[in-house]
């Protein structure tokens, strides 16, 4: 089993091409090396939700991409045997804190407070709901996302901003795995059909080079059969040192 974990210093944050930064996969690993200061109680360590597992809010097409995607990825038997898959769920927490050692510690001294906001969602189904999944054979990132009646734009439709959102998370996350932490620095992005509310989406990235800090990367979001194209967009993501953001420089 795999398990990268980000710890919150400066220059060993880029894992090797095999491995994810910022990602764990909770289904095959053994609990995370947290160490709870003295005194605390061990219920202060207690494991963040993975957002990115079903809920009774999935519709039929959210969970037939999700079990398309799944069914593809590498798993633990249970004759604890490693199957190999080349998919790999990414979990998703409220905080991107928690993937850090120590993180669930850490996110309750920071700003605690402080929650993800495509996933600070106590009505399931109302806002964002999505899985992403990363073939790193193909260097391929897809996001599954179901888009709720709260995300409104125009009248029965998915807000341009949501839009942007998803895509930001989808290309965001295959830049983190491709350099480690970075930033969006550029999005752009060319709207070419509305998003009915409550549909399902299919959004999948690619990584179109690297260059020093810089890493440019393309999404397609389409309908969930893949018929209509709703979006294609670029973006420019700059490497930074996740101290800088945590010292506020
Ligand atoms: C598990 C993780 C999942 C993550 C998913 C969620 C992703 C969400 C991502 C976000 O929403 S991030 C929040 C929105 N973005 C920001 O708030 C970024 C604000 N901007 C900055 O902090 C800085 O401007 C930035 C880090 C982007 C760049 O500052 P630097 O000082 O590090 O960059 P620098 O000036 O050294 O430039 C490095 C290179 O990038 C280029 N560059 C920087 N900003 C650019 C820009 N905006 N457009 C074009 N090029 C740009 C710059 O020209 C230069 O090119 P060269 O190396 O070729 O000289």
């Amino acid at each position: 089993m795999t398990r990268s974990i980000l710890p919150l210093t400066g220059r060993s944050l880029r894992a090797p091409k095999s491995s994810c930064v910022f990602i764990y996969d909770d289904s095959k690993a053994p609990p995370p090396p947290f160490s709870a200061p003295q005194g605390l109680a061990s219920g202060f360590f207690s494991k963040p939700r993975d957002f990115s597992l079903p809920n009774s809010s999935w519709g039929p097409e959210m969970m037939r991409l999700y079990e398309q995607y799944n069914s593809q990825c590498g798993e633990e038997t249970e004759g604890g045997e490693n199957r190999e898959g080349p998919w790999k769920r990414l979990p998703s927490y409220n905080r991107f804190l928690k993937y850090a050692t120590g993180g669930v510690y850490l996110s309750r001294m920071i700003h605690k407070k402080a929650r993800l906001f495509t996933r600070n969602n106590r009505d399931q189904g109302a806002t964002f709901e999505y899985v992403l999944f990363f073939n790193s054979e193909e260097d391929k990132c897809v996001g599954v996302f179901q888009a709720g009646h709260l995300l409104e734009g125009p009248p029965g439709h998915v807000h341009g901003g949501a839009i942007a959102t998803m895509i930001d998370t989808v290309i965001g996350t295959h830049a983190t795995i491709a350099c480690g932490p970075v930033l969006t620095a550029n999005l752009n992005i060319n709207y070419r059909r509305p998003i009915p509310l409550g549909n399902t989406v299919l959004l999948e990235s690619s990584v179109d080079k690297k260059e020093g800090k810089k890493v440019f990367v393309t999404c397609k979001m389409t309908s969930s059969d893949g018929s209509k194209l709703h979006t294609d967009s670029t973006a420019l993501f700059v490497s930074i040192k996740v101290s800088q953001l945590l010292l506020g420089s």
